[in-house]
């Protein structure tokens, strides 16, 4: 085991590291809190303590002693509980949420159960030794910040945890006091609880027991009020844990979910609208397991709890109608993904480089002049045969824009039509478009690819092959090349002509489509440069600047299939 109170070396990734004690630590400039911004973010904490004696790595490097900011540490939870087969729980609630949360979650299993939206059909202990045998796997390793808890079935299992936690100290202990199931199975019996009293809570930094565990754990306690819940959490931080959140899930003739967080000085009310659904399983093990994550990225604990009661409020929102199982209780989407995918009939289909042998680019202004909405240019884009459509609005409100957008994407979905948000990646995650396009001086690419997941399409104007390099390195799916020809669309823009178009054609690895000055009358030479990946034009003042767009939509798209390339 590390020790805080010596000075050594340690070899991490073929590199020496100094381990400072605290006290070098806070001489150097480093708190005693876990995680300060900008620092190596390595607990520093006071001797004596159960706690993680940690350390701040500091790297040699020819003599001189230099902080690593390069190895900023993840942050990391421990659960310790039970597998839930219907994944709304246990283990697999506990990895959904830290995931969700963005810290790394490394898993201690102590029971399987057969479990599913009607209730728990079987249970079966791990044996103690093997839950002590994950423990040190883990503990002795991978350097964990926060151990959660959740189902610890056995006296000698909650004994064995409490054991290694004594040999391998971590930064903060968060127990979910787990017994009964929600559906109302028990999965801790009552001879676990004087385990509980005496050995794990005086070892926690909070628990998180509901009003049915909060009463087993003070001997059958009525609580049926907010006062209740507040008597309850006195009772309990008398037994030792540094912080009591007592869930008033349950607390009946609320229309608030009220949770009552005391930490021996002060209590701290914590109220929400109630949300009505029937998905709920998993709740108390994501609240924990959000908590810990907090803690483990350096959030105080009252942030922490907050911060991890409004991610499972917003979760159980979201999941409000999503169908899983045929109990009375299902699990919901810690993700908030699942909704859109399983519920949308017209979603979207994967980026096909032939989607852009006609791509409708429209202009606000222009749509202004001749007096139709967006929504109506983008229906007779589609109507005369528009391959995608990219919403270029500079000049419109983020409020009406997004409105905007989120009506013609229905209208885009129902033709599988793709939508593209020019510049403003916000706008494009907030209706949910099928991806964006930027040029050189807006939003990064690979930027815009972590913003937006693998994949929603992201194209990129490239003059060069320099920049189609970067763009395909950058994850983009295609480039638009331009301006081709002169245009009044686009101030101060460069044209590239049609040598530039096929110079950066033949030096890309991604689709091309090419823009500026295209229309009836020039698209066939265009085409008819004949590189492979040129797969179609891209067009605005010869579609919008026009009294009926259908009418010239359709023209356009008569040539295209004329000059008989890029189709495929
Ligand atoms: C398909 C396509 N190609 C190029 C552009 C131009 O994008 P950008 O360079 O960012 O300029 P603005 O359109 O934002 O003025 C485009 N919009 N679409
Ligand atoms: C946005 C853009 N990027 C390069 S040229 C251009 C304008 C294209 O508009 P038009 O088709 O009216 O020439
Ligand atoms: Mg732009």
């Amino acid at each position: 085991m590390a020790s805080a109170t010596f000075l050594s070396t340690l070899s991490l990734a073929n590199k020496n590291y100094l381990l400072l004690t605290p006290t070098h630590a806070c001489a150097k400039g480093y708190t005693n809190n876990f995680r300060v911004s900008n620092l190596p973010s390595i607990v520093v904490r006071k001797e004596g303590s159960v706690r993680s004696q940690g350390f701040v790595a500091m790297q040699e490097k020819g003599g001189s002693t230099l902080s690593d900011d390069s190895r900023t540490k993840t942050p990391h939870v421990l659960t310790v509980a039970g597998s839930d087969s219907g994944a709304g729980a246990g283990i697999q609630a506990d990895l959904k949420a830290c995931a969700a949360r963005g810290v790394y979650c490394s898993t201690v299993i102590t029971a399987l159960t057969a479990q599913n939206t009607v209730g728990v059909q079987g249970a079966s202990n791990v044996p103690e030794d093997f839950v002590a045998q994950q423990l040190k796997s883990v503990l002795s390793d991978m350097q964990v910040d926060v151990v959660k808890t959740g189902m610890l079935p056995s006296v000698g299992i909650v004994k064995t945890l409490c054991r290694t936690l004594r040999e391998y100290p971590v930064h903060a202990l968060v127990v979910d006091p787990v017994m009964v199931s929600t559906s109302g199975d028990v999965l801790a019996g009552p001879s676990i609880l004087s385990t509980f009293r005496e050995e794990l809570l005086p070892m926690a930094d909070i628990i998180t027991p509901n009003l049915k565990e909060a009463s087993a754990l003070l001997n059958g306690m009525q609580l049926e009020t907010v006062d209740d819940m507040r008597s309850a959490a006195r009772l309990l931080h008398n037994m030792g844990p540094k912080n009591v959140l007592v869930k008033g899930g349950d607390l009946p003739d609320s229309s608030d979910a009220v949770d009552i967080l005391y930490n021996g000085h002060n209590f701290y009310e914590l109220r929400s609208p109630r949300i009505r659904t029937r998905n709920t399983h998993g709740t108390g093990c994501s609240l924990a397991s959000s908590i810990a994550a907090e803690v483990a990225k350096g959030y105080p604990m009252l942030s922490a709890v907050k911060v991890a009661k409004r991610f499972v409020e917003t979760a159980l929102d979201y999941s409000k109608e999503i169908v899983i199982g045929n109990g009375p209780q299902g699990p919901f989407d810690h993700l908030l993904r699942l909704k859109s995918h399983s519920q949308d009939c017209h979603r979207q289909q994967p980026f096909d480089p032939s989607d852009l042998f006609l791509y409708a680019v429209t202009d606000s202004r222009m749509n202004k002049r001749w007096g139709r909405s967006i929504v109506d240019a983008v229906k007779a884009a589609i109507d005369g045969g528009a391959t995608i459509i990219q919403l270029r609005e500079k000049d419109a409100e983020t409020k009406d824009f997004l409105e905007s957008a989120k009506a013609c994407l229905r209208i885009c979905r129902l033709h599988g039509v793709p939508l593209l948000i020019n510049d403003r990646v916000d706008v494009a995650i907030a209706c949910d478009a099928d991806g964006v396009h930027v040029g050189q001086s807006d939003m990064p690419a690979c930027v815009a690819r972590t913003l937006l997941g693998p994949e929603k399409i992201i194209g990129v104007s490239c003059k060069t092959p320099e920049q189609a390099e970067q763009a395909w390195v950058d994850g983009a799916d295609y480039i638009g090349c331009g301006g081709v020809y002169p245009t009044n669309t686009k101030e101060n823009n460069i044209t590239v002509g049609l040598n530039g178009l096929k110079t950066v054609c033949m030096a890309s690895k991604l689709p091309v489509v090419a823009i500026g000055g295209i229309g009836v009358s020039n698209a066939r030479a265009v085409m008819e440069i004949r590189t492979p990946n040129l797969k179609g034009v891209a067009v605005v003042s010869a579609l919008f600047d026009r009294e009926c767009v259908q009418t010239e939509t359709r023209k356009l798209h008569e040539v295209l299939l004329g000059s008989n390339i890029g189709s495929t």
